[in-house]
């Protein structure tokens, strides 16, 4: 029998202390890991106690989650080295403008069979470019980081309410077990192999975030009702376009056919209104600023290869 893997939460934040709770509860029942968690706790005084005491006194983050419980399996550390030392999965959940910090106080003091996984929503720039949060983790510490991103609202996890989350690994039996370490009735994980993408889904959605705050900020409400960001949603995932669009990339076959057969009389109106757009956006010289609409336009109408869409915007000028 392997020896159960200990767990330490590097990060003791709002979504962290959520993560700890998850953590703290699911070990307690699966052999598979040891049943104490560590958490490591940036120390600071709150009403002028050390928070790592209240936690471990009261098993609640009264600063950053509180109002719920953390399991008493979860033992809240402030010295960094100490709480990582024995952990064999290691969880980043802190600001990733923190990473560099603590990945260089953690350098040398992890089991070197460890493996990570990081929930930081972010990216780290330097001049040789831009890294993902978890490449700048593994290239520091030597070992290999999977990644959790999801709609998830801290507080609404730890409220129990019901959502999902996407854990990135490429190592199938990694997946498994990080899948097994995070999963409750209230939050399903789906694991899928591309944590790239994974990664930069979770860094990216927070710039649009910022955007749409600052639309209802100043009053630009309309997006934002149904007509909007959530009609651009719900086509995404569930119209006609979007179903027509999908078995065209799948099976070559022409959108005239497809909607024939698909649609049964109705009418898709995606197609149409890109060569519609497109007679506008060439008469005025724009057609470089919209490269998905012309993307569309020239593989719905101009025979260009549905495999070229992804480079179609790579390509945009503006990244050249
Ligand atoms: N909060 C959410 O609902 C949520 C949900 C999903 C993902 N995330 C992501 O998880 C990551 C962590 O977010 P969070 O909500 O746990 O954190 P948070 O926003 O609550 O951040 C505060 C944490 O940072 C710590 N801190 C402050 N100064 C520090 C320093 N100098 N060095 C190290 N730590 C320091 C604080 O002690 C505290 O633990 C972020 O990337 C975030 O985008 C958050
Ligand atoms: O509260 P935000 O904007 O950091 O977002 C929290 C989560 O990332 C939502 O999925």
């Amino acid at each position: 029998m392997t020896t159960p893997k200990k767990v330490c939460v590097v990060g003791s934040g709002n979504w962290g202390s959520a993560i700890a709770r998850i953590v703290g509860l699911n070990v307690e029942r699966n052999s598979k890991f040891h049943p104490t968690v560590a958490m490591w706790v940036f120390e600071e005084l709150v009403n002028g106690r050390k928070l790592t005491e209240i936690i471990n006194a009261e098993h609640e983050n009264i600063k950053y989650l509180p109002g719920h419980k953390l399991p008493d399996n979860v033992v809240a550390v402030a010295d960094l080295s100490e709480a990582v030392s024995h952990a064999d999965v290691l969880l980043f959940v802190i600001p990733h403008q923190f990473i560099h910090k603590v990945c260089d106080t953690m350098q040398g003091k992890i089991k070197p069979d460890a493996f990570g996984m990081s929930f930081i929503k972010g990216v780290d720039e330097s001049p040789s470019g831009l890294k993902l949060i978890s490449a700048v983790i593994r290239d520091k510490l030597g070992i290999s980081v999977s990644v959790l991103m999801g709609a998830n609202i801290a507080n609404e996890v730890a409220e129990g309410k019901f959502c999902e989350t996407t854990i990135g690994c490429k190592d199938k039996d990694q997946g498994t077990l990080l899948k097994e370490l995070m999963q409750t009735d209230h939050f399903r994980v789906t694991v899928v192999e591309e944590a790239e993408v994974v990664e930069i889904c979770g860094a990216l959605k927070n710039i649009v975030a910022v955007g749409a705050g600052f639309c209802d900020g100043l009053g630009f409400a309309t997006f934002l009702e149904s007509c909007g960001i959530a009609d651009l949603i719900t086509t995404c995932y569930g119209g006609r376009n979007r179903r027509v669009a999908d078995a065209f990339a799948r099976t070559g076959r022409s959108l005239e056919e497809l909607e024939k057969e698909m649609m049964n009389g109705q009418k898709l109106q995606g197609p149409a209104t890109a060569a519609e757009v497109h007679v506008l956006l060439e008469q005025k010289a724009l057609l470089d600023q919209f490269p998905l609409f012309n993307a569309v336009y020239e593989i719905c109408f101009e025979g260009r290869p549905v495999t070229d869409f992804i480079s179609c915007v790579q390509n945009h000028p503006a990244h050249l």
